[in-house]
């Protein structure tokens, strides 16, 4: 159904090619997942697939690669639209209309499809992603998850023969993406439809994957079934490095797998007492940064945040989840400052005493409070990669440049680059280096782990840890539960606009259906949540053995 042959993609300007004499072919009604670290050209691959890379991106593509026979140098996006739907990592990108019906319905005017069967469409498709109560509103108005579901039905409404997703769970939270993720497949099953699928989160995916595309990193590609790749690969789930330190052969990738293969590790971790769970910090133990009482959020008539209470301490690293929808940026942007509130107090300890940051200088609240916002790009307006991070540490007193931040978190990325051309995941990575060297008493991170691999998930978890070392508080509005599990000390779970359970990580998501990690389901009862507290566990036991 894919084929690319012989495929090399050189942007303009950069040192090496993004893609080298890729060669590979997806059959029809296969589901491929596309791997690798950030930044080493998966989207590039993708793009290349509907010929967005290059007639859009710009640069050179030279071999062929051809969907369904069509040659995409001679056909441009719009003449493969009915074959292939693409679905970006940035779906306000891709929206071309004002509100969520309209966006359902456009991609099958465009194909000319006829009224009657267009309206019956948009109807299942607004059923099949929960989007039925959302069909009137305006795209600008939804959450950053709800944007994501609306990207996913546009493209899903016009049955096209061949799926290319960029990150599509990105935004989700972990029950949509299960929901999304089964809906593909079963188009894949069912309609014999293709998939190409990048993501980073490999433990939500994984399972559904008929082979695997890894990139290593040299523009080449390796193709093969899931645990043969993920065997070696260095971008591996919870699961698989679970597997790895167990020494687990076959590789299980589904949970129901790994907890079968898990009975002796269990028995041999349930020897040894007590819990290795990382002390929870105690909530007030450091003194508290930030305190919010009674703040509403209100959008007309549709309240967003319900008069919640909530208190930041130093040292703390603080996870909020909870649906899309339920309220998290809208709260984030209220203790920040700059976003809506109808009710409430927001007071912050600075230099100055407590102080509103929504009342002070724009310069000043940015010292008492840092947020990385969802689309980072919006924050990214210099001409070049090295101009922001110069001007990060001109506005910065803290010990740590911009550039030291960024070398820890994408590797590689020089001077001279134009932001713009930057991948999704090396954009988040300068925003957070930029936002972070600022180094403010509270920083509020929205969902800051779209376009990361694990190793920057990891380099991330480093610096907020170090960041509340330092007496900061942190708060991560994340949907990713590993990262959770590694980064947090204590979970705030929110639900249409209330908080519903705060406490220590542990207790909160290892109880939890929807928020445990792989480690937590995997090794039930015992409280483990990462594979980190595991192999300390396992060199412990073997030295009191010897
Ligand atoms: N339009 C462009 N012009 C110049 N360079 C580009 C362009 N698009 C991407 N690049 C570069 O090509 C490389 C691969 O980018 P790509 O977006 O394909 O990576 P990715 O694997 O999808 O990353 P992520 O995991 O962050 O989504 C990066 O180094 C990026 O800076
Ligand atoms: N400008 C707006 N106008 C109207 N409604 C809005 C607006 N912004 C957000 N909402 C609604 O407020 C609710 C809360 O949105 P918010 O973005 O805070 O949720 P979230 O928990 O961050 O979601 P996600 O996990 O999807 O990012 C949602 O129902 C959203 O559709």
């Amino acid at each position: 159904m894919i084929t690319f042959d012989q495929v090399t993609v050189h942007y303009d300007d950069m040192p090496e090619p993004a893609l080298r004499d890729v060669g590979l072919t997806v059959d029809e009604g296969e589901l491929c997942l596309v791997t690798g670290h950030t930044g080493v050209g998966k989207s590039t691959l993708l793009g290349a697939v509907n010929g967005l890379v290059p007639h859009f991106t710009g640069g050179t593509l030279y071999g062929r690669v051809t969907v369904d026979g069509r040659d995409t140098a001679h056909h441009p996006p719009r003449e493969l639209a009915d074959v292939v739907g693409v679905v970006g990592q940035d779906p306000i990108d891709g929206f071309v209309t004002d509100t969520v019906e309209e966006e359902l319905a456009y991609a099958m005017e465009q194909l000319a499809i006829p009224p009657a069967t267009m309206r019956k469409r948009v109807e299942e498709t607004l059923d099949l992603l929960g989007l039925a109560e959302l069909r009137h509103r305006a795209l600008h108005t939804l959450s950053g998850g709800q944007q994501q579901r609306v990207a996913i039905g546009s493209v899903l409404t016009a049955h096209p023969r061949v799926l290319v997703l960029d990150e599509p769970t990105s935004a989700l939270d972990p029950t949509a993406a299960e929901e999304v993720l089964a809906a593909v497949t079963r188009l894949v099953h069912d309609l014999g439809v293709t998939v190409l699928m990048a993501e980073h989160r490999l433990e939500r995916v994984v399972q559904y994957a008929d082979r695997v595309i890894h990139l290593p990193g040299d523009g080449r590609v390796r193709i093969g079934p899931p645990a043969e790749i993920l065997r070696t690969a260095t971008i591996a789930p919870p699961i698989v490095e679970l597997g790895r330190a167990a020494g687990w052969s076959p590789l299980p990738l589904s949970v129901r797998d790994a907890r079968r293969a898990a009975a002796p590790l269990r028995a041999r971790l349930a020897e040894r007492a007590p819990a290795p769970v990382r002390p929870p910090v105690l909530k007030g133990g450091g003194n508290r940064l930030l305190a919010a009482r009674g703040v509403t959020v209100a959008y007309r008539d549709l309240a967003a945040v319900r008069a919640v209470d909530l208190e930041l301490h130093a040292g703390e690293v603080v996870a909020l989840m909870g649906r899309n929808g339920s309220g998290k940026s809208s709260l984030l942007w209220a203790l920040q400052g700059s976003g809506p509130r109808r009710a409430g107090s927001v007071r912050v300890h600075g230099e100055h005493g407590a102080q509103d940051p929504h009342t002070v200088s724009a310069a000043e609240a940015r010292r008492l409070v840092g947020l990385v916002p969802q689309t980072p790009a919006d924050l990214l307006y210099l001409e070049s990669v090295g101009q922001e991070l110069a001007q990060a540490d001109a506005e910065s007193a803290a010990g740590v440049t911009a550039r030291e931040l960024l070398d820890r978190l994408a590797p590689g990325i020089e001077d001279a680059t134009h932001p713009r051309d930057l991948s999704e995941g090396q954009k988040l990575a300068l925003v957070l280096a930029v936002q972070l060297a600022a180094a403010p008493r509270v920083v509020l991170l929205d969902e800051p782990t779209r376009g990361l691999d694990y190793r920057a998930k990891a380099a991330l978890t480093g610096i907020v840890d170090a960041l509340a070392a330092e007496g900061r508080a942190v708060v991560i509005s994340t949907h990713d539960v590993e990262f959770a599990a590694r980064a947090a000390d204590r979970v705030v779970v929110m639900a249409e606009g209330d908080i519903v359970a705060d406490g220590p990580t542990a207790e909160v998501i290892v109880s939890s259906p929807t928020f445990a990690p792989q480690t937590a389901k995997i090794l039930a009862p015992l409280p483990f949540l990462t594979v980190d507290q595991v192999a300390r566990e396992l060199a412990d036991t073997d030295k009191a053995r010897s």
